[in-house]
């Protein structure tokens, strides 16, 4: 604990191994600056969010585009920064968390761009934030290379990926670092710690400090992170405007307010992600409770070409391009496999996923694995022949409603039995392997991580909510749920065997996914009381 400019500092998660290199007293200054500034803001927009939410459940005040902002939305004169050394082609970008052996195998994928990810691929224990900060402090000073015990040898290429880094959202806080008592946002701290040791480097490096920003619901929170960033660039003296950000669009909020958000951190944006996992999650939160219209099919059946998908990624691609930003494609969650026959099919639909982008405008898309690098840029360099981008192509054909974007029936589709299970036997699983320090994780051929996770437990308790009828005509009903969750816990047990935590996993399933109320994260409690000591 110290007292510095008149904070009080208290780290209590562990100083192990090479820690203190990351939580030097002049970091912890920085934080405390942030902190200090920005907590009060953070908050009142925690609470914003949180009475949005109560308006759109009760239809007090349906979504549409802001008429107050209709100005931003209609002037054509304004652009964002131009682009920054390093981001010029993001064609392929991979994504992954940031313990060491990925982060060399991220920077040498192929991938032009690596998201280093503290946010739905990262379990947040205090171990992997501080890890992950430590790894991305070696790589980036090519100071990371080391030998596995079986002799395998980890050392960074000659053209590593750009590293932009993906902080935790506003709603999450990182309780083993406090400030006068309280614990400080998550986002301070993985985008503090990074810019304090990181950001000189990297201009020394000839690209520089580069963000994700995740689940952002509206401008107001873009304009609290480019408050965070002029303040952040006036301590260190860097030049305003060096940062980059790329915002992901991935709440149905944040998709009425795209020309806003960029408006909000021109100086600084860099383009715009399609984040469907989140997306689709966002849409089942908000309007869980509104009726058979919004009930989601099985979520095998929500693909992106289903018409409201396919508006959000479209209005998207118009919106970067007339702002003279990179519209970023989303993750299929298809990964490869040792089986030869279902490898084939998951490329074959990575494929299709990343042909559907490339066609309409995007400017590069996301993979999971490294072994997708190869057909992302395969499909890209087909359509922007000798370009890095397509900032080009405006998509002025595109016309997108508050309806069109809000026709959730639009999906059509079915909830099946299979559906309900699949569901159920995903989040045990994810989160089983999430309260165990892993974040991402391959389930079922499919890429699962904390935004899949959170739809998965949505739709169950959507289900419920709106007596949802399964094929066979029976409603779903609390009940029939709870008798699906015993048998996938019973499968799910016998396949991961001993040293599990699926009984904390089957808790947090059923205050989430089955209790009167649907909680906004199941990441916020569960980090409260499994993640932490210090509760
Ligand atoms: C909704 C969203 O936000 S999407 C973005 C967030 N999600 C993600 O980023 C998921 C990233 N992907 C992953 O974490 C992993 O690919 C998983 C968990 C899905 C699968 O991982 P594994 O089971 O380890 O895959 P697999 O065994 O095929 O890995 C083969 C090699 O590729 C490496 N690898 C796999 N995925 C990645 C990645 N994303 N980044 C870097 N290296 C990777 C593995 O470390 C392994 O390396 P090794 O040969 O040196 O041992
Ligand atoms: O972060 C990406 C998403 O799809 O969610
Ligand atoms: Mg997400």
């Amino acid at each position: 604990m110290a007292d510095r400019l008149n904070y009080r500092i208290e780290v209590t998660g562990p100083v192990e191994g090479r820690f203190a290199e990351i939580l030097t007293p002049a970091a912890l200054d920085f934080l405390a600056k942030l902190d200090n500034t920005f907590a009060g803001r953070r908050r009142e927009l925690l609470d914003a969010r949180r009475r949005r939410r109560e308006e759109l459940q009760s239809g007090e005040k349906p979504l549409g585009f802001l008429p107050e902002t209709r100005a931003i939305r209609e002037d054509e004169s304004w652009h964002v920064a131009p682009t920054a050394p390093g981001l010029e082609d993001r064609r392929v970008e991979i994504t992954g968390p940031t313990d060491r052996k990925m982060t060399v195998n991220a920077l040498n994928s192929g991938a032009k761009v690596w998201l280093a990810d503290f946010e739905d691929a990262t379990s947040p224990t205090w171990h992997n934030v501080i890890d992950g900060q430590l790894n991305l402090y070696d790589a980036i000073r090519r100071n990371i290379d080391f030998t596995t015990e079986a002799g395998k040898r980890y050392t960074i290429g000659d053209e590593p990926a750009t590293i932009v880094a993906r902080p935790r959202g506003w709603h999450l806080v990182e309780k083993h670092i406090r400030i006068d008592g309280r614990p400080v946002s998550a986002s301070l701290v993985d985008f503090g710690l990074y810019f304090f040791h990181n950001a000189r480097q990297l201009l020394a490096r000839g690209v520089g400090p580069y963000f994700y920003l995740p689940k952002l619901e509206n401008h107001l929170e873009a304009r609290l992170w480019n408050d965070v960033f002029l303040l952040a660039q006036r301590e260190l003296g860097i030049p305003r405007g060096t940062i980059r950000a790329t915002v992901l669009i991935e709440t149905i909020t944040a998709a009425f307010e795209m020309d806003e958000i960029l408006y909000e951190l021109r100086e600084h944006a860099a383009g715009l992600n399609a984040g469907r996992w989140d997306y689709i999650f966002s849409l089942i939160k908000n309007f869980a409770a509104h009726g058979a219209d919004y009930v989601l099919p099985d979520r095998a059946q929500v693909t992106m070409t289903v018409p409201f998908m396919r508006a959000y990624t479209e209005l998207l691609v118009r919106t970067c391009h007339k702002r003279g930003a990179h519209a970023i494609g989303g993750m299929a969650a298809f990964i490869p496999s040792r089986d030869p026959e279902v490898n084939a099919t998951a490329i074959e639909k990575v494929r299709a996923d990343k042909e559907r982008e490339a066609g309409d405008g995007f400017d590069g898309s996301w993979v999971a694995h490294p072994g997708l690098v190869p057909v992302c840029r395969e499909v890209f360099d087909g359509v922007l022949g000798g370009w890095p981008h397509q900032l080009g192509k405006l998509r002025e054909d595109v016309h997108v409603t508050a309806e069109d974007l809000l026709d959730v029936a639009s999906a059509g589709g079915e909830v099946t039995e299979a559906g309900v299970r699949a569901n159920i036997n995903v989040a045990l699983r994810y989160v089983d392997a999430w309260l165990r320090g892993t974040g991402a994780a391959a389930i079922h051929n499919l890429m699962e991580d904390a935004a899949t996770a959170e739809i998965a437990r949505c739709q169950v308790w959507q289900w419920i909510r709106n007596g949802t009828k399964l094929e066979d005509g029976t409603a779903l009903t609390r009940e029939l749920a709870v008798q699906f969750l015993d048998e996938e816990l019973a499968a799910v047990r016998a396949d991961l065997g001993e040293g599990n935590r699926l009984d904390d996993a089957r808790e947090i399933f059923t205050e989430t996914a089955l209790g009167e109320k649907l909680p906004s994260f199941l990441t916020t409690g569960a980090y409260a009381r499994y993640l932490t000591d210090a509760r």
